[in-house]
């Protein structure tokens, strides 16, 4: 049989230790005793780790058990529910506010006390798996998610990770492509760095040099020798970000290096070896760019032979609230309780997500900032679009949102009409007379669908 949690008690009363002993072992828990808080310091430091829970008293000779637990490292080693004598519920509070999980009035009903024991049982497992959570979460190369999308992605990075094969990632923006090229890159085991450039936010007058480095008076303004990011990814890999979104001249240039895994710097005489890594992504229909001549073929082939594909969030609804939950504990901190609104999950299923697992990102981050010191909840009206009925106001409906989020809202619509009237990002720059770079931060910033 499974040994049960063990306890540590700590308490001065050697009757009150007995009974609790005899008490809690019938119950299952395997008892560790304290008569001081000094020694319940030398417990918790013990070989075999740290309990699983303490059951504190506060009234102790020496060292009070207030003072104990406001000592304690963060997080606690394991929750703590306290005992508090008669009469001292200004002690019990206290004894919350420095993070005990609940607080049971001495003499202990045996009911009550096994209750509060279970709860913060149950509370410390749920704090662990969201310290894993965000542990996992922090790794760069692992993808939260239970779906069997998710499942076979993962199998696969598994198996093409370990190859100098290019890979093109697709999937709409906000899907986890980057995330996937650095999982990739991980399951290289190559030693270089990852080195990410995005082809769409950098000025088409600046990619190349970017990319390929240029020497000292290359160009007006090359005022220092610099090497490209084809050079500070060598032994490593190159994530070559919006792909699709490449000049014509630059995919020529591009493809040579490639084949000759050779670049030549701008102003400069001689090629320079390079062994890199080339993996790309974009929310392009490439096939189709090749079709309507944005997009040289022979690059399309080169860079095709594995194909990956990371489908959308709506399309792969268990991972909503694995993932909501895994951003709600890196975001609010993994104590903060994650809950689900009733009937939200519905309609968050139901709902489009065209910014995909950002959009989702967004809104955890904007729940946690309207949250307060409560927990933070998922709703569906959090979810612009997602509520059952959220007419669009012609005139702004003021009061409940701050004024940068009108602002926000306005936005959105702005950049939708010059999306869907220029036809692409470049298109709606000129209608708009902005920066594409700028332009397209913007996008991803409030999460819109690329068109
Ligand atoms: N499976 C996942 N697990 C954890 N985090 C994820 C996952 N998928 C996406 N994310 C997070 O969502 C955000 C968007 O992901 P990412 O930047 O990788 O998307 P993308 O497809 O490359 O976007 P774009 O097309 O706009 O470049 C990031 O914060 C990323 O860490």
């Amino acid at each position: 049989m499974k040994p049960g949690p063990r306890i540590l008690l700590v308490d001065d009363d050697p009757g009150v230790l007995k009974g609790l002993r005899g008490l809690l072992s019938d119950e299952g828990f395997q008892p560790v005793e304290a008569r001081s808080a000094a020694e319940a310091s030398r417990l918790l430091d013990a070989p075999e780790g740290p309990p699983e829970l303490m059951l504190l008293d506060l009234r102790m000779p020496g060292e009070t058990g207030l003072e104990f637990l406001a000592r304690l490292p963060r997080p606690l080693p394991a929750p703590v529910v306290v005992l508090s004598g008669e009469a001292s519920p200004a002690e019990a509070v206290q004894a919350l506010k420095l993070g005990a999980t609940d607080f049971v009035e001495k003499p202990p009903s045996p009911e009550r006390l096994l209750t509060a024991l279970r709860n913060a049982l149950a509370l410390g497992a749920l704090q662990e798996e969201r310290q894993r959570l965000l542990e996992d979460l922090a790794r760069p190369g692992h993808l939260v998610g239970e779906s069997p999308a998710m499942e076979h992605l993962r199998h696969l990075i598994s198996r093409v990770g370990p190859s100098d094969a290019a890979v093109l990632i697709t999937g709409e923006t906000g899907t986890g492509k980057e995330r996937v090229a650095r999982a990739l890159h991980l399951a290289s085991g190559r030693k270089g760095r990852f080195v990410a450039i995005n082809c769409a936010a950098i000025p088409a007058t600046l990619l190349e040099s970017e990319l390929f480095g240029h020497e000292k008076g290359a160009f007006s303004g090359a005022t220092a020798r610099r090497p490209g990011r084809f050079e500070q990814a060598q032994g490593g890999t190159l994530f070559l970000d919006e792909l699709g979104d490449m000049p014509l001249e630059l995919q020529a240039k591009l493809l040579r290096a490639l084949e000759t895994k050779e670049v030549e710097r701008l102003g400069s005489t001689g090629p320079i070896a390079v062994d890199v890594r080339i993996l790309a992504a974009t929310h392009q229909d490439l096939a189709r760019a090749v079709k309507e001549g944005r997009f040289r073929q022979d690059l399309f082939f080169r860079l095709n032979v594995m194909p990956l594909a990371v489908p959308p969030l709506r399309e792969r609804p268990e991972d909503l609230l694995p993932l909501a939950r895994a951003f709600a504990a890196e975001i609010a901190g993994p104590h903060v309780p994650f809950m689900v609104a009733p009937g939200a999950e519905a309609l968050l299923r139901a709902y489009r997500w065209p910014g995909n697992v950002r959009e989702l990102r967004n809104v955890i981050e904007r729940l946690n900032l309207l949250r307060g010191d409560g927990p933070l909840t998922l709703t569906a009206d959090a979810v612009e679009g997602a509520a059952p009925q959220a007419p669009r106001a012609a005139r702004p409906t003021l009061g409940q949102k701050a004024y940068r989020e009108h602002v926000e809202d306005f936005e959105r619509e702005l950049i939708r009409a010059a999306l869907e009237e220029g036809g692409s990002i470049a298109g709606a720059a000129r209608l708009l007379q902005v920066d594409r770079g700028n332009l397209y931060r913007r996008i991803k910033a409030l999460g819109l669908p690329m068109p």
